[in-house]
């Protein structure tokens, strides 16, 4: 195969992604070969792309190159481009140390994004991520066929609406093959929309709630790594609490939210690599260019 481009594929809590090695930013990343990498049946299959590339070596990291030497360049499948993704920083951190391009410090391992360095604590089986700080901001609504739910905007560096289930409907009869209608003036830039409802207490935990996503960028998808951070953060704003832990469970799994005792924030999880392989870029079904390449 000539120009065969590497990848790993990886998922946490069954948000799964390609991952690119690019040490040196030399790849030719374009919105259709990602949304063709991510094709389900024609292509590798994934929520989205994550580019490993040297913060120095793109225009996005340079300037985080100082205090971390791995930029995760974050694509959803649709080929759009967005400034987080909370599983995709702990597979990406899982990547990096399984392939000794960085080593795990206590501390955390420093992943630049788009919205700032995460700090990534790697275990054998759970990678907990220092996200950002989330910011809880304005009411709104999400509406899902005839069912309209009152939600919360939430800024996790990436946009988000949480929006909690009442009144006997849960969360397995919403159809979320579509895109749930949101406010367009609010969400100019689009929103990933969370539908939570109340689940049995967990010994250890402040809260326990379940969740599913429809994703800006890649539909519904099993998990969201911001999207149950913006969930916690909301579920311990209601309880009152200003630090806790709350067990957020999403279709491929559970996630932990916990703000501490210093007023950081963390995401816990599985993160693992299943698979590395080789894809000729030219048997691949490459939609026509619909968004402009980063
Ligand atoms: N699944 C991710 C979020 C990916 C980005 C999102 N679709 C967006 O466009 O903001 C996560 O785990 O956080």
């Amino acid at each position: 195969m000539m120009g065969g481009v590497f990848f790993t594929k990886g998922h946490g809590t069954a948000n799964d992604f390609v991952i690119l090695p690019d040490p040196d930013g030399e790849l030719e990343l374009t919105p259709p070969l990602v949304a063709a990498l991510c094709d389900r049946r024609r292509g590798v299959g994934g929520d989205g792309v994550l580019r490993v590339v040297r913060a120095a070596k793109h225009p996005e990291g340079a300037g985080h190159a100082a205090d971390a030497e791995w930029f995760m360049d974050y694509w959803n499948s649709d080929g759009s481009i967005a400034e987080m993704c909370g599983n995709g920083v702990r597979v990406f951190a899982r990547y990096l140390v399984e392939n000794n391009l960085a080593t795990p410090a206590p501390s955390g391992l420093p992943v630049a994004t788009r919205a700032g360095i995460m700090f990534a604590v790697v275990g054998a089986d759970t990678i907990s991520v220092r996200m950002s700080t989330p910011r809880v901001y304005a009411a709104s609504t999400a509406t899902v066929g005839s069912l309209t739910v009152p939600g919360i905007a939430v800024d996790c560096g990436n946009p988000h609406l949480v929006c909690g289930l009442h009144d006997g409907v849960g969360l397995a009869a919403l159809d979320l093959t579509t895109a749930p209608l949101v406010d367009q003036a609010l969400f100019r830039a689009g929103v990933n929309v969370e539908f939570v409802e109340p689940a049995a207490g967990l010994d250890g935990l402040d809260r326990h709630v379940r969740m599913r996503v429809h994703e800006r960028g890649s539909g519904e998808t099993q998990s969201c790594g911001t999207g149950a951070l913006a969930v916690g953060a909301v579920a311990l704003r209601d309880a009152g609490l200003t630090t806790g832990s709350v067990a957020v469970d999403v279709l491929g799994g559970r996630l932990v939210i916990t703000c501490d005792e210093r007023g950081a924030w963390w995401l816990a999880g599985p993160a693992v690599l299943v698979a590395t392989g080789e894809v000729d870029p030219s048997a691949l079904t490459i939609p026509p260019a619909t968004t402009q390449a980063n």
